[in-house]
């Protein structure tokens, strides 16, 4: 039977998507009772009787706990902090507390590209559906949070650059082809083995978030890594208003590998979008075409999920030699088969957006102190 410290142990996991905060710290979670049947009643306290997040919580709390050995059954109860809790809250939270002042308050759609298996191509397809919606007449950013394998900045003609501060001391984007970039290739030394703890990496995408000028974007396009791990859960956990796109190839095995992650993404409330096939076969100059991939991993994958497939993608020479060179595709020849459908792609993704732009938090920010530099200290220039 866990202990109630483990079980707030536990709990620190379950962040408020708005606050940026874990709820232990926050000092939300208002009582644990430990019953002898292994049963743990937990109360959280919301800022609002109505709270829009209240789901996100229920099943935050619930998977936390369920997972300590000895724990037979979770039930969450909610109640609401009182006014003076609140400001207390609110003075503990202060300028320096990590709360968004607003950064992603102008960004219309946050688009997560995930796959399942390394290598299927959705760094190269992120940095090409940027270009696409770029030349659709929409305001892009890229965040590539694929911090083991960060190759957006090479494919952008931006590796070894820095991004400087303004004088809010705000990250500002990289851009390149009307694209606003941040990587974390951006912070570190070329070929720099870096071992992403939980925690680190949590902060790292927390400033990412918080502390770069995005300005106005009508998509943000977030790179994730493959597979189903602690990058996909943060970003989850911070923007539950993202929706999350599926790269998978026609392959058998690369679509099994996908429906992994999509199962990982419903559990933590993201909701899928779409599908979009890579690698859809290969049609040689004399027309002659091959599946080298197989045929038809797209559809059945998107059949199962219930999602549009967006797009085919084929094998072309040119998007990889231009991804190699830094430059997308789709900026400099839209008309070879790859990028249309590349344009395609985007073309349908404006399509499904909503038709307003969602809301993201943006919280007041109650100064309490004199004004502090921000969080984390990544190498910047300027
Ligand atoms: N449709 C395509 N036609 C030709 N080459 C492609 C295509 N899609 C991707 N590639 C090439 O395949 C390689 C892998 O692509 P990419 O790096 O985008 O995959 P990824 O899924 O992001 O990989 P990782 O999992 O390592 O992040 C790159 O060399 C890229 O240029």
């Amino acid at each position: 039977m866990p202990t109630r410290d483990q079980i707030l142990e536990a709990l620190k996991v379950v962040i408020d998507p708005e606050l940026h905060k874990d709820i232990v710290t926050l000092g939300m979670v208002r009582s644990i009772d430990i019953a002898e049947t292994g049963a743990v009643n937990v109360t959280v306290s919301l800022t609002t009787p109505g709270c829009p997040i209240k789901g996100h919580f229920q099943s935050g709390v619930t998977n936390a706990v369920n997972a300590l050995e000895g724990v037979t059954a979770v039930n969450v109860g909610f109640d609401v902090l009182t006014d003076a809790e609140k400001q207390g809250l609110q003075r503990t939270l202060g300028r320096n507390s990590g709360l968004p002042a607003g950064a992603l308050a102008q960004v219309a759609n946050v688009v997560c590209v995930g796959s399942g298996k390394g290598g299927v191509g959705k760094s190269t397809l992120t940095v090409n559906l940027a270009a696409a919606l770029h030349a659709e007449g929409k305001k892009v950013g890229v965040l590539d949070a694929d911090v083991w394998g960060y190759s957006i900045p090479r494919m952008l003609g931006l590796g070894g650059q820095r991004p400087s501060v303004n004088a809010e001391r705000k990250i500002l984007p990289l851009e390149s082809h009307g694209i606003k970039v941040i990587s974390i290739g951006f912070f570190l030394k070329e070929d720099e083995a870096v071992v992403w703890r939980g925690p680190m990496l949590h902060k790292a995408l927390t400033q990412f978030l918080d502390d770069v000028a995005w300005g106005e974007l009508d998509y943000l396009l977030i790179d994730l890594p493959p597979g189903t791990g602690d990058v996909s859960m943060t970003l989850s956990q911070l923007l539950p208003q993202a929706t999350f796109m599926i790269v998978t190839t026609p392959q058998d095995v690369a679509q099994k590998v996908a429906r992994r992650s999509a199962q990982m993404a419903d559990k933590v409330n993201l909701e899928i979008s779409a599908v979009v096939e890579n690698m859809s076969g290969f049609t040689a100059p004399g027309g002659d075409h091959y599946p080298i991939f197989g045929e038809g991993g797209g559809q059945t994958l998107a059949d199962e999920l219930d999602v549009p497939l967006l797009g085919q993608v084929p094998l072309t020479m040119p998007l990889r030699a231009h991804a190699d060179a830094g430059i997308p595709l789709v900026a400099v020849d839209p008309d070879d088969a790859a990028a249309q459908a590349i344009r395609h792609t985007a073309r349908g993704l404006i399509a499904m957006a909503p038709a307003k732009p969602v809301s993201l938090p943006v919280l007041e920010v109650v100064q309490t102190g004199p004004p502090q530099p921000v969080g984390m200290s990544l190498p910047m220039a300027g």
